[in-house]
């Protein structure tokens, strides 16, 4: 039975590294990932962000970055190797990359930073309607030096990576979430004095 497109935004939720196991997205699969991002709200369609896949060779080449910036943080080598394995774990992993154009004259940063929003959310959503699974991870190795450099143009800012595949376990429900009762609420007018 397929997901209508309600369900799959009522049903997704995160799936971290350790539970995602082999087939990742296909091409097409990942460009309707990407086509759905697009499809989030964004003023005056600037398109503050970019997808960028880790994947065949790239993935060792993060690895070792991850690896690096372990040690330069003061990690020993188990450390190291721990953060490596963050890399290689995940069948895909997606580097979320933002492109907030702080001086425009419409668009103040935080649209835009709610148009990248909406596209993780999308992205994400789409990945679930099509069977698989995900989480978007960041930390403080988003801002290590060299990482931000291998990910980003200047100007840019790494969001993070979005690790992807097919859910190993059984879907067990979205993760509690508040009541929508709770962020649904009634706006009244201030009272005039
Ligand atoms: C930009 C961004 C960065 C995030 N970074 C982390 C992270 O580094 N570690 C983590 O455990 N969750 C992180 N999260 C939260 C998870 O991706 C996830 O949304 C959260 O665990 C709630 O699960 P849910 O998506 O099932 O509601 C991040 C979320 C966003 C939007």
């Amino acid at each position: 039975m397929s997901m209508t497109p309600l369900d799959a935004l009522l049903t997704r939720y995160s799936v971290g590294p350790k539970h995602l196991v082999e087939p990742g997205p296909s091409d097409a699969q990942l460009a309707l990932m990407v086509q759905a991002a697009l499809r989030a709200p964004d003023h005056a369609e600037l398109v503050p962000y970019c997808f960028k896949m880790v994947r065949g060779d790239a993935k060792r080449g993060m690895a070792d970055l991850f690896a690096d910036a372990a040690r330069a943080a003061g990690k020993d080598e188990a450390g190291a190797a721990l953060d490596a394995e963050r890399a290689l774990r995940p069948p895909m992993t997606v580097a979320v990359v933002a492109r907030i154009d702080l001086g425009h004259p419409q668009v103040p940063a935080h649209e835009q930073w709610a148009a990248v929003g909406g596209a993780i959310a999308n992205f994400l959503s789409a990945a679930h309607a099509l069977g698989f699974a995900g989480k978007m991870l960041s930390g403080a190795k988003v801002r290590q030096p060299a990482i931000a450099a291998a990910f980003c143009a200047p100007g840019e800012t790494l969001v993070g990576w979005i690790a992807l595949g097919t859910p190993a376990r059984q879907p067990g429900g979205p993760a509690r979430k508040p009541e929508a009762g709770q962020v649904l609420i009634d706006w009244h007018p201030p009272c005039k004095t």
